[in-house]
């Protein structure tokens, strides 16, 4: 069954178009990841989805409920873990809990025992009478997770869900957010500019640009379509072979940065041939590696740009600490 169909969804801002008519379909279980840069509008996506915000135009069905004509009816089978931090420092993890429980309006009996489960399942149960002010980044996460699942949605939307987190706490997230989609079939969609997250984590991924989707597919296949290997040269000479490298196994050349991005069909039968082609027209080169192709691979063929997310780390951080939107 479709767990959610999104067709030609708009969102502008004055004249400012945010997400420019969007459309996919995600069947039920399914763990769907949107995947650009910061500004994209991955946000702004999953906000009118969720009834955050209104869309311009377009419309969108969760489990075959309209996202404007019954705004009520879809938040019951939805879950958000949004960037903003929305956890109560002040109360511990079961009172947080039990504040959402009661806002959802689930009977006392049900509820106690739903926030057990909910903490076991994301292994704070031992925690549950600290304040959350005590909790670690990951930790606060986790909270929010088990909290955003309370009410037993079928869909549960995470905007950025490791945003800032160091690389142990990512992996045991992903693991988490894994194993609840495996265990309760719980349908996710996340947003999310880092590459890694995307390839490891989700079914599918809808690469977006300027407010755009300019591919969708499996990672494995997203990957595959630029090419089976990636050589990088680096070189003053970077954008001139851009420009000119031809041969039948090229598959692509892009210029980034004062480096050459070749994709190409297998390197192993062809790095001499390349070195030679690049030597033979006079240019000079400083470095060459050879990889499998990444997401980032395939964002900097669909859009001519690198997504950076290198920079991310301090940004992140700070981002997280901030408040969103006014
Ligand atoms: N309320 C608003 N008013 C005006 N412009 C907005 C508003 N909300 C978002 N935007 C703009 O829409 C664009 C998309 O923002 P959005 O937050 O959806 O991006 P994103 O892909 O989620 O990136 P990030 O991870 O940085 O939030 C940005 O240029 C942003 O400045």
């Amino acid at each position: 069954m479709t767990a959610i169909l999104v067709d030609t969804l708009t969102k502008r801002f004055g004249d400012f178009t945010a997400v420019d008519g969007i459309s996919f379909e995600i069947p039920e279980g399914e763990i769907f990841g949107l995947l650009g840069p910061n500004g994209a509008g991955k946000t702004t996506a999953i906000s009118m989805l969720s009834t955050l915000l209104e869309p311009t135009s377009g419309r969108a069905l969760l489990n075959g409920i309209d996202i404007i004509k019954d705004q009520d009816g879809v938040r019951k089978e939805i879950g958000i873990v949004f960037q903003d931090q929305s956890l109560d420092e002040e109360l511990t993890a079961w009172e947080n809990m039990d504040f959402h429980g009661r806002l959802y309006r689930i009977p006392k009996a049900i509820r106690e025992e739903q926030i057990d489960e909910m903490l076991r399942l994301v292994e704070l149960e031992d925690r549950k009478d600290s304040l959350v002010k005590t909790y670690s980044g990951g930790m606060r996460r986790r909270l929010e997770i088990a909290r955003g699942l309370l009410h037993e949605p079928s869909i549960l939307f995470l905007d950025e869900p490791t945003l800032g987190l160091d690389p142990q706490t990512r992996n045991h997230l992903w693991e988490y957010i894994q194993s609840l989609n495996r265990r309760k079939g719980i349908t996710i969609i996340l947003t999310t500019h880092y590459m890694d997250e995307a390839d490891r984590l989700c079914d599918r991924v809808a690469i977006i640009d300027r407010g755009r989707i300019v591919a969708m597919d499996t990672p494995g296949n997203l990957k595959s379509q630029v090419g089976e290997d990636v050589v990088s040269i680096t070189s003053p000479d970077a954008a001139r072979i851009a420009d000119r490298i031809r041969a039948p196994w090229i598959l692509g050349a892009e210029q980034y940065d004062g480096q050459v991005i070749i994709r190409l069909r297998s390197a192993e039968d062809h790095l001499l041939e390349l070195l030679s082609l690049i030597g033979g027209d006079g240019h000079t080169i400083a470095s060459i590696s050879i990889r499998k192709p990444t997401l980032e691979d395939v964002f900097l063929h669909y859009t001519g740009r690198e997504m950076r997310h290198e920079e991310a780390g301090a940004t992140d951080r700070m981002r997280m600490m901030m408040p969103r939107r006014s």
